[in-house]
């Protein structure tokens, strides 16, 4: 009898790979984020990127970050991978759940996070982690018992043509 490949994705680098494929969606030309939402059977239950809620077109609203009109930047408008993952969810609980996300969440993703019953974080990139946001996210994620750690990187490149 042949014996199983060895090369196979752990679980891990397969939903770490699932989010980042998701934040290539992203039209944010800054920052794209993605992410994956997974059972306790490891199971993906729903994925999200950064992008405009429906009905907002991606070419008439701003991707600028600075502007003397708040209103003429993409912070007050996109919806983060984080939340569009747990909105976009029609299943029923994310109770117990875990979530994989390329960056750290804000505080108002952690607040979706905490609520919705997912219960770990993992996380590929932690640029913000100096920021407001990020420390009230940990501070939130503590006192709410949601464990989170970076992801693992184990340096292998996944190449594919389509
Ligand atoms: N965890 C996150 N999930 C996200 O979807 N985002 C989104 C919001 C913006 O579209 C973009 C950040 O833009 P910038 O400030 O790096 O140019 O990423 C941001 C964070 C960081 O907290
Ligand atoms: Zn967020």
């Amino acid at each position: 009898m042949t014996s199983k490949r060895k090369d196979y994705l752990s679980w891990d680098e397969y939903f770490m790979s699932v989010a980042f494929l998701s934040g290539m969606r992203s039209k944010d030309p800054n920052t794209q984020v993605g992410c994956c939402i997974v059972d306790q059977e490891n199971k993906i239950l729903s994925m999200g990127y950064n992008g405009l809620p429906k009905g907002c077109s991606d070419d008439e609203f701003p991707w600028v970050r600075e502007g003397e009109d708040p209103l003429e930047t993409k912070y007050v408008y996109t919806v983060h991978s984080e939340l569009n993952a747990i909105l976009n969810y029609k299943g029923g609980s994310l109770d117990d759940s875990k979530i994989y996300v390329s960056l750290f969440p804000c505080n108002e993703c952690a607040k979706a996070i905490i609520q919705s019953g997912i219960k770990e974080v993992i996380y590929g990139d932690n640029k913000y982690e100096d920021s407001t946001a990020v420390k009230a996210s940990m501070r939130m994620f503590d006192a709410a018992g949601v464990r989170y750690h970076p992801y693992h990187w184990t340096g292998r490149e996944i190449k594919f043509k389509i």
